[in-house]
Formats: C-alpha cells, sequence, structure tokens
C-alpha cells in the first residue's frame, strides 16, 4: 500500500492535520513532561517562565505548564465527547426525520426548530446552573444537547433530497430493506455533511466549555482551558503583565478551532472533487505572460480565413507536472491535420489563434484544447463536431470566457471583431462598416458583462437545465434586459418577450407560463428566443437539440436558419451528429483530443475528407444510412 496516498494533498488540511494531532498528542503524553501537579500550589508566586517552571507559576504557585497539558486533556475529552453526543442526535434527527417523513419527521422537526430559536448560549447557561453536579461530563453533555439542531436541519434536507435520487429509487426497487437504505445508501453520501458537522461540533463545544469556565459555571475544580482562562482574569493577571498565564491557554483554543477548520476543507474536496486541483488551482483566464500577450496581439493581426498563422509558436505548459493529453493518438490522429481555405462572404467575426487550453490536476494536465486555430465570419454557421471529450465544449467556453476552474489558457488568442453599430456611443460619423478587434482573453469582467448576449448569446446543451424551474418564461427575458437594457420600461420588455416568442413559434400568451407547463421542444425555443432578445452577432449554441426527438430537433434547427437568414447572426454550433452538421453547415471543424484534425467547407469534407478520423466518421455515417 502506498503511504503517500494517504497524505492529502492540500496544504491547508496537512497543517490541520498537524495542528489536531499536537494537540492530541499532547493531551496524551503532556502530563508525563511536568512533575508537577496542576492543582499543587507552591512558593513561587506569579513567576514569569523559567528552567524550572517552562510556563510560569499562577498567584498561587500553581505551575502553568502542568495545568496547561492537564487542561489540554480535559477541554479536547469535553470537545470530542461532546461532539460524538451531537452528532449522534444530529444524524438520528436528520436523516430519521428526513428519509421517514410523516409523524415522526413533523413532531423532530418542530423540536429541532425550538432548538435553533433558542439562542445557545443563555440555554447553555440555564441548563448548566441546574446541574446537580458540574463534572466535566455532565457539562460536556449540556453542551451536546443545546448544539445539535443546526447540524440535524442541514441533514434532514440532504437527505431529503437524496432519498429522490435514482440510486435510492432503484435500491427501494431491489428490495433493499429501509434500515439498509438509510445505512448503506443516505449515510455514505451524507458522510462528508456528517464529518464537518462534527468537526464544527468539537470546536463549538471546547469553545462552549471555555466559554462556561470563563463565567465560573464550569467545574472549577478541574483544570481545563476555561478554567485557567477563569482564574487568571479573577487574579488580574492581565494588570499584573502575567501572559504566560491566559496568552497559552487562550492561543491554544484559538489555534486549535483553526486547525479543526482546516480539516474541514479536506472534507470539502472529499466530498467535491472539482476542488481537488492541488498547486495548479487558478482563474480560468490566460496564463503565459508576455509571450501569451505577444501571440495574441500576432493573432489579432492575422486575418486569415480559417488558417493557422504561420509562425505563432505555441507555448509550453509552464506546470513541469506529468502532462496527458488522453492516449497518444494512433494511426488516424496523428495524421496531419488537414485545413482548407474557407470561402464566405462576411468579415471575420471571431479569430481564434493557437488556442491552448488545459486542466491541470495534482498529477496530471489535460490538454482540452491544443493548438486550435479556426475563424467565425459574420452570417457563418460553423459547425463543431468530434467525439466526446474531444474539447469542443471548453474551445467555446473559452470563446464565451466561462471555463471553470481549474481551466487555464495556456497560450493563444481569441479576437473578437465588434461592429461599429453594436457599440452603444459610438460616434455617429464612425464608419458603419469598421470593426473593432478585441482581445476577448485579455477582457476585465466588467467589460465581459457587456460583451456577453448583447455581443455573443449562448444556447446551452440542455434547456431544460438552462431555464430557471421557478420563474415565469417573461421573468427570464427580463432577467436579460434588466441587465443589458436598464432603461427599458415594463411594458416593452414583455411586449419583445412575447415578440421574440412568436418569432420561435411560440403563443405570446405562453410568456406567463413556467418551464414545466412546456414541452422540451418549446423550453428549447424559449432559450433560442432569450438568447436572440438583444439580436447579437454571435450564437454559440453547444449540442442544442441533444436532448430532443429527432422530429422536434428538425423543426427547432430550421426554426433557427430561419432566424439566422432574418438578423444574420453567426453561428458556432457543436454536436457529435456530423451528418446533422453537413446539413446545416458553411464550414466544419473536426475535433480529436483537444487537437483540429479537420477543418475546411462542409461541402469539400463531406465531399472529400482528408483526415483519417474524418473519412471514418463518414464511412460509419454512410454504413448506418444516415447519408443522403
Ligand atoms: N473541469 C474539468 N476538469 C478537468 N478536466 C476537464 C474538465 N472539463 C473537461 N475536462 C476534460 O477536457 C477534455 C475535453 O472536455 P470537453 O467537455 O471540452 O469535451 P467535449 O468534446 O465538449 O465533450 P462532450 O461532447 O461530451 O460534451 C476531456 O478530456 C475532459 O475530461
Amino acid at each position: 500500500m502506498n503511504l503517500s496516498r494517504l497524505v492529502p494533498a492540500s496544504g491547508k488540511v496537512r497543517a490541520g492535520l498537524i495542528i489536531a494531532i499536537f494537540f492530541v498528542l499532547m493531551a496524551v503524553f503532556g502530563p508525563m513532561l511536568t512533575s508537577y501537579s496542576p492543582q499543587a500550589s507552591g512558593t513561587d508566586l506569579l513567576q514569569p517562565p523559567s528552567g524550572a517552571h517552562w510556563l510560569g507559576t499562577t498567584q498561587t504557585g500553581q505551575d502553568v505548564f502542568a495545568q496547561f497539558v492537564y487542561g489540554a486533556r480535559v477541554s479536547l475529552g469535553v470537545g470530542l465527547f461532546a461532539g460524538i453526543i451531537s452528532q449522534i442526535v444530529s444524524v438520528l434527527v436528520g436523516v430519521i426525520g428526513g428519509y421517514f417523513r410523516g409523524l415522526s419527521d413533523d413532531l423532530l422537526y418542530i423540536l429541532t426548530a425550538v432548538f435553533l430559536v433558542v439562542p445557545g448560549m443563555p440555554l447553555l447557561i440555564v441548563l448548566t446552573g441546574y446541574l446537580p453536579s458540574r463534572g466535566m461530563i455532565s457539562v460536556a453533555f449540556v453542551i451536546a444537547i443545546t448544539s445539535w439542531a443546526g447540524s440535524a436541519r442541514v441533514l434532514r434536507a440532504q437527505t431529503m433530497s437524496l432519498r429522490r435520487r435514482e440510486f435510492v429509487e432503484a435500491a427501494r426497487a431491489t428490495g433493499e430493506s429501509r434500515t439498509r437504505i438509510v445505512f448503506s445508501e443516505i449515510m455514505p453520501n451524507a458522510l462528508p455533511l456528517i464529518a464537518s458537522g462534527f468537526l464544527f461540533s468539537v470546536i463549538g463545544a471546547v469553545l462552549a466549555e471555555a466559554g462556561l469556565s470563563f463565567l465560573g459555571l464550569g467545574s472549577l475544580t478541574t483544570t481545563s482551558w476555561g478554567s485557567m482562562l477563569y482564574f487568571a482574569q479573577s487574579a488580574q493577571a492581565f494588570l499584573y503583565g502575567a501572559w504566560w498565564w491566559f496568552v497559552p491557554p487562550g492561543l491554544a483554543i484559538a489555534v486549535l478551532g483553526a486547525g479543526l477548520a482546516l480539516i474541514n476543507f479536506g472534507i470539502d474536496e472529499y466530498s467535491n472533487p472539482r476542488l481537488r486541483t492541488g498547486k495548479s488551482r487558478g482563474r480560468a483566464v490566460r496564463t503565459g505572460g508576455p509571450q501569451a500577450a505577444a501571440l495574441s496581439t500576432a493573432g489579432a493581426a492575422a486575418v486569415a480565413s480559417g488558417v493557422d498563422s504561420p509562425g505563432l509558436a505555441s507555448i509550453p505548459s509552464e506546470d513541469g507536472v506529468n502532462e496527458v493529453a488522453g492516449p497518444e493518438p494512433s494511426g488516424s490522429a496523428a495524421a496531419a491535420a488537414q485545413i482548407r481555405p474557407i470561402d464566405v462572404p462576411g468579415a471575420p467575426i471571431i479569430e481564434v489563434r493557437n488556442l491552448k487550453v488545459d486542466y491541470p490536476s495534482i498529477d496530471q494536465v489535460v490538454h482540452a484544447v491544443d493548438d486550435v486555430s479556426i475563424t467565425l465570419h459574420r452570417g457563418e454557421l460553423l459547425g463543431l463536431a468530434g467525439e466526446s471529450g474531444s474539447g469542443k465544449s471548453t474551445l467555446t467556453n473559452a470563446i464565451t470566457r466561462l471555463l471553470r476552474n481549474p481551466a487555464q489558457v495556456t497560450g493563444g488568442s481569441i479576437t473578437y471583431h465588434r461592429a461599429a453599430r453594436a457599440r452603444p456611443g459610438a460616434s455617429s460619423g464612425a464608419d458603419p462598416g469598421a470593426a473593432e478587434a478585441i482581445d476577448l482573453l485579455g477582457l476585465s469582467s466588467e467589460e465581459l458583462r457587456g460583451y456577453r448576449w448583447d455581443e455573443i448569446a449562448i444556447v446551452f446543451q440542455s434547456a431544460m437545465n438552462a431555464l430557471n424551474a421557478v420563474t415565469s418564461v417573461g421573468a427570464q427575458f427580463d432577467d436579460v434586459l434588466r441587465v443589458h437594457r436598464p432603461t427599458m420600461p415594463a411594458r416593452e420588455r414583455e411586449a419583445l418577450a412575447r415578440t421574440m416568442l412568436e418569432k420561435v413559434g411560440i403563443d405570446s400568451d405562453r410568456v406567463s407560463a413556467y418551464p414545466h407547463e412546456l414541452s422540451g421542444g418549446m423550453k428549447q425555443r424559449v432559450a433560442i428566443a432569450i438568447a436572440l432578445v438583444l439580436e447579437p452577432d454571435v450564437i454559440i449554441m453547444d449540442e442544442p437539440t441533444t436532448a430532443l426527438d429527432l422530429l422536434i430537433q428538425r423543426e427547432v434547427l430550421d426554426q433557427v436558419m430561419a432566424l439566422r437568414d432574418e438578423y444574420g447572426f453567426a453561428i458556432i454550433f457543436t454536436t457529435h451528429d456530423l451528418s446533422l452538421l453537413l446539413e446545416v453547415s458553411d464550414s466544419i471543424a473536426v475535433m480529436q483530443r483537444g487537437r483540429l484534425v479537420e477543418y475546411g467547407p462542409a461541402l469539400e469534407v463531406y465531399a472529400e475528407p482528408r483526415h483519417p478520423y474524418t473519412q471514418a466518421l463518414l464511412a460509419s455515417l454512410a454504413d448506418m444510412g444516415a447519408l443522403v
């Protein structure tokens, strides 16, 4: 077994574990390092740290180091005991209530609400006041029963969400008992929440014990970090400058709390693999410094029609970690890229030059887009084809600057040629045909806001998920219009929404409908209408019809083509379906493992595919009878 795999990758988690282990070792072995009893008084009164008393002495001559290490046992013991009890109660109440529902859930929910409403510390003080004996176990118990409610509420919500998931339905269908479903299906999925709730309970309990002891409500015959603070405060240690008395316990509580909070990052990483990106984590924007900037300028200057700009060297990855781009292409993919000039009437609107986008993780780098150059012209429909994982979405996300962490643009440029007419405030004397070249990768977030949707709109892969389920269609048009046309009156916004709905073949009265009241095809049309509402120059369509049946797919596509004729926008259309692309596109770009393997006019690619991968794709389509 490789022990290094057990060491967490994140530095924060490692730091947290070191802190927690240090305090646990101190609590276990610390008392063996001192010959003093924590309660025994001596003759050296209020002495600063020395060889005889490592952390000095108290006003009655007690050894502070002995108190500190014995106190660690008590404080950590109370924290762990209260944390365990509190978490057991949270799990029982949250998971049982959330899974079984019904009367038991109602009663448990009311109980949880009561404990949540009553402020924790006052309740703790009142309950502790009624304790017959203030031993540490009874104090820990009171802390536990006043602190379970928050975590129980979160677990209940998580359980209610999990019980409707397919894997739980499947377990039910296979006849698993309810208890087994709770323990083997629900609980493992809720484990990160339970673990994180436990750590917070421990921190909360250590703090609560310190707070109670500091107020004189804890067990004052037992030494804990809280009781040390209480006695230091009573003896006015601060006024006497006896920092050695109150700093160690105060600092220990703070550092232990920070350590446990850092461990929580590890739990987040475990439950959310997106966070496991190690040192490579960074913003999804261009890296590469001056070299990339130089490329950007060179790329912007090269207004060629879809051919790689000669002389633009690719930028090597800077990470120095193992690099992968999937299995190294053999045979077909190793062949040279087949690039033909595109001959369409419009001027270039988006130029991607030698673009490289990587996804670094702890031990590898995925080259999702590797040295890709394409040009989209005004009014052109550029079809982007390729197998799953070939980098199509990464490429379109780079164009819309919607790359998610840990994506890094490591080279190349994306230039957008913005028409003068599209610029609000452009001088009336401006040449309407002139375009402004914008380095998309260099735009600030503020500049991006104006450019997205106004200039480039997006129709996402699944309109079912892209539309907000709880707001009406009209409100979703409003969301876009309020941001981009803030001065437009409400009545005009509604009229525009109605017009756009009619343009995509939906009755304008459906403006007040909610997404669940629409069919899949209608939802996709609504998404297209929302994308069109600001009359952008480019629409990115990422598999817009994949979820629809063939007949509806065809209707939606016909509608898109008709709208393109009316509005003249350019489209980048992404799909796995090469036969569909051949039918509708002006030009086609075929990607494989992040690289562009064939690019050219659709008819030429169809009639004379040059790259072995495209040839194989077309041959398989012909075999299936998908090509005419
Ligand atoms: N967030 C991410 N973290 C790490 N790797 C990623 C991430 N997103 C995508 N990738 C990797 O980048 C490569 C390209 O993925 P991308 O989603 O761009 O492909 P695609 O062609 O759009 O696939 P599909 O057609 O299935 O949507 C794949 O190898 C994928 O595993």
